[in-house]
């Protein structure tokens, strides 16, 4: 919807209202179409303002309306219709204007933003382009390679950057519409003829081949498969190289095919399924809406290794005073330096001053008495966490909530040694802690929806994408990490080598194969867990092979590789060879492949041709059954939190939208009969039996992503 006033006799006021962000819905566009019209018709008026309700100009297209039948007036006829008016037409961009709302001010013949406005054309991200004329328009206005930055990225500018740009004719610290409506007073005779860009020769660099080709090679190379980044490319090209009609007619050749792409509904999806997963719940009922946060003004983290120094990063650069605790003095000092250097680098980028002064360095447990909130980030071990958890509950005050930062211990073992349990909760955060975007919540069985709410606000609070999951061994994202890693495995004693394997996830979109993965965060972290877990060893005292343990198929090939010292890129050699130690370009090594083949040779193993179907349904489809098994043990509460750690946590493609997401998009029930496939051939890998849900859903008639939660609550109720 829009609401029209005339303000100063003269200027014709069109707000678009639909909340929360004026997304232009069909009601939307009709209602500017019909105004524009009122405007144009109504003598007194001499100059328009477009603006936006409640300090926020437009979001952009409305992406709810994207997967339906579209109604309403479309967007480019009634750009257009704006840019040829008779009468000069302002934007008045408050908050934001992205996508269709950047492309609506695109059309306009004025710009003015508020000094704290954001623009951007961030189509990309969500697998389209800026289809409303916006990748015509935006390189006329500012240039070729400001606009091929823009619109492959998505990135958002500020107001200070958008006028640098020419994007925006001013900005203002005032009342952008006031100012605008002053502005549409002063140019309302004024010749519009040059202020239509569609009109504007699309000024190029002399090099402009050569900056397209580098372009095109880097977005082939960071796009990982998705396809809207080079569409983007090509329709700047157009602009680049046709009249502007012509180039219109190829951005919508384009759009044509990016908007009914897999992809584009992936990233969609993705962009509802981040959102959704702050409206969080407990199976015991507690949600987001009815349990709220205590506030956290002063955090302490204890444990100042590779993870407690981002963690203490995130806390200190978010405005939290932080008391960080070390016990050792050596490691004390290292930290204290290599702290105070990641804050000076973040700070300096973001142009900002270092909150050194925000930490309170102590090697005391003593120290953290007084805060509201605790990261416990020692070693990963269970027995020492737990003395750390007993101390704190004898230090802390009784209102302190107790966390956790462990990537899959038992949080109710912890809250046990506490005096108040309902207080406890796991915080998993991913390396480096301070970069990476993901968090785990982790309540257990005795945390309360106070806790919960607490850790998710403040996860929030520092820039984190927070998921609530309950506690299970390795909770959401290692849980499904162990049979993908598992599969893998299998298939090198099987006949396929880590490069291939590693090619085969590559090429689906993983920043990096699962072998290369390993030898960069170190086979030696993997070992000792297994080693932990009694698992690397041959039991002797029950004579069982070496390829099956506690019961089921295991391959110690991992446990073989660490005890010949091959740690990966840290030691130089991995499942590859590197230059010297901490060397990252990784080589096929024949040493391994010699010892695989000596490997099968001794377990009598005949090597079979695997080829790419049978490493990716292998490595994925086990890692999604163990994805329903999480949701059908209530882990998660939905697939979209699933998708969302797999994203964020384990470079999941985004465009593929997340293994449940995959899933569906696959077809449940071809997952189904691949999954029953390849466990008729490996009776001895549990993780490759397709899970009850799984068959469920697919008797239910594979419903659509966003209907089962209503299946995953009846097979709860049955259990
Ligand atoms: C076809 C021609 C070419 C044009 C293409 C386009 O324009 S493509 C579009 C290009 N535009 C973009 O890509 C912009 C996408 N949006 C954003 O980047 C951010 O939402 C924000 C920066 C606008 C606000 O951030 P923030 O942290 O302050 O708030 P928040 O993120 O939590 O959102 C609040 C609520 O608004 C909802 N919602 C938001 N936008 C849209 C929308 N366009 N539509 C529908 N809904 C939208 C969002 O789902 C959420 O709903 P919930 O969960 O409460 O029910």
């Amino acid at each position: 919807m829009a609401q029209y006033t005339r303000v100063s006799g003269s200027v014709g006021l069109i707000t678009l209202q639909s909340p929360p962000v004026n997304a232009l819905s069909a009601a939307v566009r009709q209602g500017i179409v019909d105004l524009m019209q009122r405007a144009l018709s109504e003598p007194e008026v001499k100059s328009v303002v477009i603006c936006g309700q409640n300090g926020i100009f437009c979001g952009g297209a409305d992406i709810k309306e994207f997967g339906g039948q579209m109604s309403g007036p479309p967007l480019i006829p009634m750009i257009h219709a704006i840019e040829a008016a008779s009468k000069p037409v302002v934007a008045a961009i408050e908050g934001i204007a992205l996508g269709g709302g950047l492309e609506l001010a695109l059309g306009c013949h004025y710009r003015i933003a508020h000094s704290k406005a954001r623009v951007g054309l961030p189509e990309v991200t969500l697998g389209l382009l800026p289809g409303a004329g916006g990748s015509q328009r935006l390189p006329r206005l500012i240039g070729v390679p400001a606009a091929l930055d823009l619109i492959t990225t998505g990135r958002h500018v500020t107001a200070a950057e958008a006028l640098k740009f020419g994007l925006v004719d001013q900005i203002t610290d005032h009342n952008t519409v006031n100012v605008a409506v002053k502005f549409a007073q002063r140019v309302a005779d004024q010749p519009l003829d040059a202020r239509r860009i569609s009109t504007y020769p699309c000024l190029c660099p002399s090099d402009v081949a050569v900056l397209f080709e580098e372009v095109m090679q880097r977005v082939r190379r960071t796009a990982r498969g998705a396809i809207a980044p080079i569409a983007c490319v090509q329709a700047v090209r157009a602009a680049a190289t046709l009249p502007y009609n012509q180039g219109m007619e190829r951005e919508r050749e384009l759009m044509a095919t990016l908007f009914t792409s897999g992809q584009a509904r992936a990233l969609q999806y993705f962009f509802f399924a981040q959102r959704a997963v702050g409206r969080w719940s407990m199976p015991s009922g507690a949600r987001w809406d009815t349990s709220k946060p205590r506030p956290v003004h002063k955090a302490a983290v204890i444990g100042l290794g590779t993870m407690g120094r981002g963690i203490t990063v995130a806390l200190a650069q978010a405005g939290f005073s932080v008391v960080a605790v070390e016990t050792q003095e050596k490691q004390l000092m290292e930290a204290k330096q290599a702290i105070s250097g990641m804050l000076e680098r973040g700070a300096k980028r973001r142009g900002v001053a270092p909150a050194l002064d925000k930490i309170n360095y102590g090697r005391n447990i003593q120290s953290v008495a007084d805060v509201d909130l605790v990261i416990e980030a020692v070693f990963e071990d269970m027995a020492l966490k737990k003395k750390v958890f007993q101390q704190l509950s004898a230090v802390c005050k009784p209102s302190t909530f107790l966390c956790s930062n462990t990537s899959g211990l038992d949080i109710d073992q912890l809250a046990c040694q506490t005096r108040n349990p309902e207080l406890v909760v796991g915080m998993h955060f991913f390396a480096p802690a301070h970069v990476m975007k993901l968090l785990e919540v982790v309540y257990g069985p005795k945390s309360s929806p106070l806790a919960v709410a607490t850790a998710m606000q403040l996860g929030k609070k520092i820039g984190k994408v927070s998921v609530a999951v309950g506690n299970c061994r390795g909770f959401v994202g290692n849980r499904m990490l162990k049979p993908y890693l598992e599969q893998a495995l299998f298939l090198l004693e099987e006949g396929a080598t880590p490069e291939f394997v590693d090619q085969v996830l590559e090429e689906f979109g993983f920043a990096m194969g699962v072998f290369r993965m390993s030898d960069l965060s170190g086979l030696d972290v993997g070992w000792k867990v297994r080693m932990a877990d009694g698992l690397a060893m041959p039991d002797p005292t029950t004579g069982q092979p070496t390829r099956l343990r506690q019961g089921r198929r295991y391959s110690p090939l991992g446990d073989l590789l660490c005890e010949q010292g091959r740690f990966g890129q840290k030691t130089g050699r991995g499942w590859y060879q590197y230059d010297k130690p901490g060397s990252q370009v990784a080589k096929p090594d024949p040493w391994l492949h010699s010892f695989l083949d000596e490997y099968r040779a001794r377990h009598a193993l005949v090597a079979h041709r695997i080829d790419h179907q049978e490493v990716l349904e292998r490595c994925l489809y086990s890692m999604i059954n163990e994805g329903f098994r999480i949701l059908e043990d209530g882990i998660a509460a939905g697939p979209e939190d699933i998708d969302v750690i797999y994203v964020f946590g384990y470079s999941w493609p985004r465009h593929h939208g997340g293994p449940m997401f995959y899933a569906a998009t696959v077809g449940l029930n071809k997952v189904l009969e691949r999954l029953e496939h390849y466990y008729q051939a490996h009776p001895d890998v549990p993780s490759l039996q397709p899970c009850h849900l799984l068959r469920k859903l697919v008797a239910s008639g594979s419903p659509p992503i966003q209907k089962w939660r209503e299946v995953i609550k009846k097979v709860r109720s049955q259990l």
